[in-house]
């Protein structure tokens, strides 16, 4: 039996001068090493992905990325001027999470993922957290390199009815941060998983799908050291052995 084939997001980068569809290796590693489920990159194009390709998957995996939701997607004005955008990504992206949605296909969202998220599922966001009264920081440290960037940053309350609870059955765990967009208004029919002390939404499910989670820190980040991490891919790997076992046969 072959392994889950899992369809991970990518972006539009220029490098070298070329535009180039970029996903970072994290995303890869920690799906085939933590939920055992091979990879293909879908191409982040504007007009977005036809949905007969996620006919041929097992699931799908929303990266992260510096880029953020163009927030005319949720209805609101630009609201933060200087706000890296990639219309590309977007297009994508929230063309793939309705199909998957239409396909019951397992979907996981990390951190960007989980905003276009929210926004498919007709919610908001708001930007920069760090400017709206009453909310922490939730950007990533700006000193040191890479590796400290995503050491855990804030404690995480669990929602005792989630699915994250389910999974570990733990209430409390410390997560990174690397993100200054954030839920504002909950998507239709979400369910927020976890908050962070000043209550911001930091994970979203829907009970009503067979798997559809997301996560604003990033649990790709050295599963092996996080129960939490680990927890959250190994369960999505099992999903997309379900969906391609039952739902997809
Ligand atoms: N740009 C959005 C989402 C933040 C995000 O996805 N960060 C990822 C950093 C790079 C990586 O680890 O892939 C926001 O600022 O809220």
């Amino acid at each position: 039996m072959h392994k889950p084939l899992i369809g991970v997001t990518a972006c539009q980068r220029q490098i070298e001068g070329h535009h180039c569809h970029m996903v970072v290796n994290k995303y890869v590693d920690a799906l085939r090493h933590s939920a055992n489920v091979e990879v293909v990159v879908l191409p982040a194009l504007a007009e977005g992905l036809n949905e007969g390709i996620l006919e041929r998957l097992d699931g799908l995996c929303l990266t992260g990325s510096y880029s953020n939701v163009d927030p005319r997607h949720y209805a609101a004005d630009q609201d933060h001027p200087d706000c890296r955008l990639d219309p590309d990504r977007d297009g994508s992206a929230l063309s793939l999470i309705r199909a998957a949605r239409r396909l019951k296909l397992p979907l996981l969202g990390i951190c960007r993922g989980l905003q276009e998220m929210n926004v498919a599922w007709g919610g908001s966001l708001r930007q920069p957290l760090q400017a709206l009264p009453g909310l922490m920081d939730h950007r990533e440290p700006d000193t040191g390199g890479v590796n400290s960037h995503y050491e855990p940053a804030h404690a995480l309350s669990l929602n005792p009815d989630g699915m994250l609870y389910r999974l570990t059955g733990e209430l409390n765990f410390e997560v990174n941060s690397l993100h200054q967009q954030g839920i504002d208004r909950l998507g239709e029919g979400l369910l927020a998983e976890a908050l962070a002390p000043d209550g911001l939404v930091e994970a979203i499910s829907d009970p009503t799908l067979p798997f559809a989670l997301g996560v604003q820190w990033h649990p790709e980040w050295r599963t092996d050291e996080h129960p939490l991490y680990a927890a959250i891919f190994t369960a999505f790997g099992t999903a997309c052995a379900h969906y391609r076992d039952t739902i997809k046969a």
